[in-house]
């Protein structure tokens, strides 16, 4: 179970990112993020995990509070959430296989990380997951001679490697084409189930929403603007998320339409 108890981010440009954000996800929910671009999707779920350091508030995962970790302890915790991102994150010249081991990185003693060598059942287990998300057989190809569509599986792979209690998705989809990006919203979605754990997804197209996901989380400015199901976001209910005319995704089209570079934190 994951709690959000009054997130929020100041950023030190002073832009407020979140502001006050509590929500709940339990047992193998899908949920998804959605808003318009600037909305504080990202920061949301980088700040899930302390990729970006929250200013205020309290997350939990399965009653561990996140945010009151020293950075050892959450070297550790962070075993617990596998992350998957838009750019894939991968290491290019590297194999699949060693993209998806590093996956195992947090649990292998120091030396065993230098040398990247890994445990035979970590191996094993690794080959398992790469015929589960059908890259079997390109175990030895490198990451760059991938498409987009086969960077994401590994991207999948490396955080279901991880034997992860909530997987975090910022983007999953928007480098990949339409039917690529069904691909992978399937993929999601069955894993969450086989594995019995969430999955959050920062997400732009509202038909994919839709479509996979049980729980949406609607950000408008920073703040909570929709929280419910796929059925309850009615007209009237993205109108409210989209109120502010900043949309990159239209409500009516679910049409990209215009696009920011993502900023680092
Ligand atoms: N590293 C940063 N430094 C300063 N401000 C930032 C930083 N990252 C994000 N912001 C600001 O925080 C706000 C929320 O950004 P965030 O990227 O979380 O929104 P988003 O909903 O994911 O947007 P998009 O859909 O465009 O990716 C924006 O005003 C953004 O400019």
């Amino acid at each position: 179970m994951l709690t959000v108890n009054n997130l929020e981010k100041v950023y030190d440009t002073g832009d407020r990112a979140l502001d006050d954000v509590s929500v709940e996800v339990s047992g193998n929910e899908i949920v998804s993020i959605i808003g318009p671009s600037g909305a504080g999707k990202s920061t949301f779920i980088r700040c899930i995990n302390r990729l970006t350091e929250p200013t205020s508030g309290e997350v939990y995962l399965d009653g561990t509070e996140i945010t009151s970790l020293s950075k050892n302890e959450l070297r550790n915790t962070r075993r617990d959430m596998g992350m998957i991102f838009q750019e894939y994150n991968l290491v290019e010249r590297l194999t699949v296989m060693e993209n998806v081991l590093s996956g195992r990185l947090g649990y292998v003693g120091n030396l065993s990380s230098i040398r990247r060598s890994f445990p035979q059942k970590d191996i094993t287990e690794a080959y398992q997951i790469l015929d589960r998300v059908g890259l079997g057989g390109l175990e030895n190809n490198r990451a760059d001679a991938l498409s987009g569509g086969q960077r994401q599986r590994v991207g999948i792979a490396r955080a279901v490697v991880q034997r992860p209690k909530i997987m975090l998705a910022d983007e999953p989809t928007s480098s990949l084409d339409p039917e690529t990006s069904h691909e992978v919203m399937e993929l999601l979605t069955d894993i969450a189930d086989e594995r019995d754990i969430p999955v959050l997804i920062n997400i732009h197209e509202v038909d994919l929403a839709l479509e996979y996901t049980d729980h949406i989380i609607g950000l408008t400015n920073g703040s909570l603007s929709f929280e419910g199901t796929p059925a309850e976001l009615d007209e009237e209910a993205r109108d409210t998320i989209y109120r502010d005319g900043k949309s990159r995704t239209s409500p009516e089209t679910d049409q990209p339409t215009e696009v920011t570079p993502h900023e680092s934190t």
